[in-house]
């Protein structure tokens, strides 16, 4: 058996007014899609960043392919990519350039072409970067982590600030990653693209791994598979007078109530009953699977989104 792509034990880093990272434990297999999910502050960037060897731990123990970074940082440093803010590059060099530069580092390197054909930068190869879009200076940060071949490849918040469709593309070149046999490890803190993306997950939150599996046993381990969403027509009714003729709690963001639920099919029909008591008509009644956004509400008492 080889040795996990990662395998993390007690990992801590303390700053002077927080503790950043507080006794991290992970364990990565090869051929996976890890992502790290948590809001701002969680963590994320700092374990990543002492993962990669750009920060000193205070306490921990951190094996990379095997390998230790006190034994072996030549090594590691050949095994692995990790995705550079792409805001630190030159504003005049183009993508080919940029490619040929980086990968001049390496012994061992994919080609240019071959990695722009990748990233589907082809037409842009030779425009400068500072006249590329937002997802098309990600898509080139994302190949540049790739120069070396690498097994293992870290992207920090790879999407952060694209429009959808950016987005998608930039998952696209994960699968792609993934299909190559590349283990990568992601963070971000959107919950759509943890789920769309990654084979497992820890969810951060205050320096610590509150939860850790595959998006669907995290899910599935709420037992509430469903959530019943209500807006209401007008002033809402009073929360706990409407719970309590529902016989069933209600939380309430703002205008949107919801009301998490194994069997939205009977407490549809209640839902309507009690509408109709209180005398105030609903606008919209939607009705939605879980997802990892309530398994972090269900687990912190506060939503990713704040
Ligand atoms: N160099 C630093 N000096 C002092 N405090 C820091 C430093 N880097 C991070 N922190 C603090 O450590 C905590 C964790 O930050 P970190 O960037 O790792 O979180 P994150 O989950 O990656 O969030 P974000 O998505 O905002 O980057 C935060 O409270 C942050 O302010």
């Amino acid at each position: 058996m080889p040795a996990p792509a990662l395998r993390i034990r007690g990992l801590r880093k303390a700053f002077p007014k927080v503790v950043a990272v507080d006794g991290v434990d992970l364990e990565v297999a090869r051929g996976e899609v890890f992502g790290l999910l948590g809001p701002n502050g969680a963590g994320k960037t700092t374990t990543l960043e002492i993962i990669e060897g750009l920060t000193s731990a205070d306490a921990g123990s951190i094996e990379i392919l095997g390998l230790t970074w006190e034994q072996q940082g030549q090594e590691i440093r050949s095994r692995i990519g990790v995705q550079l803010q792409s805001t630190s590059l030159f504003n005049k060099i183009t993508p080919r350039e940029a490619l040929d530069l980086y990968g001049s580092y390496y012994p061992k390197r994919r080609g240019t072409q071959e990695l722009l054909d990748l990233v589907q930068l082809e037409e842009k190869a030779d425009a400068y970067h500072v006249t590329l879009s937002g997802g098309q200076q990600q898509r080139l940060a994302l190949a540049m982590a790739l120069v070396n071949d690498p097994e293992l490849v870290f992207l920090d918040e790879p999407t952060t600030g694209l429009d959808p469709q950016a987005r998608r593309s930039l998952w696209d070149v994960v699968r792609r990653m993934k299909g190559e046999g590349r283990t990568v490890v992601l963070t971000t803190h959107y919950m759509d693209e943890a789920e769309a993306l990654c084979d497992r997950l820890a969810i951060m939150d205050h320096g610590k791994v509150i939860a850790t599996g595959t998006p669907a046993s995290l899910i599935s381990e709420l037992a509430i598979p469903s959530v019943v969403e209500l807006t209401f027509e007008g002033a809402a009714p009073e929360p706990a007078a409407f719970a309590a003729r529902l016989g069933q709690a209600v939380e309430r963001r703002a205008d949107l109530w919801e009301i998490p639920t194994p069997d939205p099919k009977t407490l549809l029909p209640r839902l309507l009953e009690a509408a109709e008591a209180a005398v105030v008509p609903f606008q919209q009644v939607h009705v939605r699977r879980a997802t990892l956004e309530d398994v972090f509400l269900h687990r912190t008492g506060r939503s990713l989104r704040e």
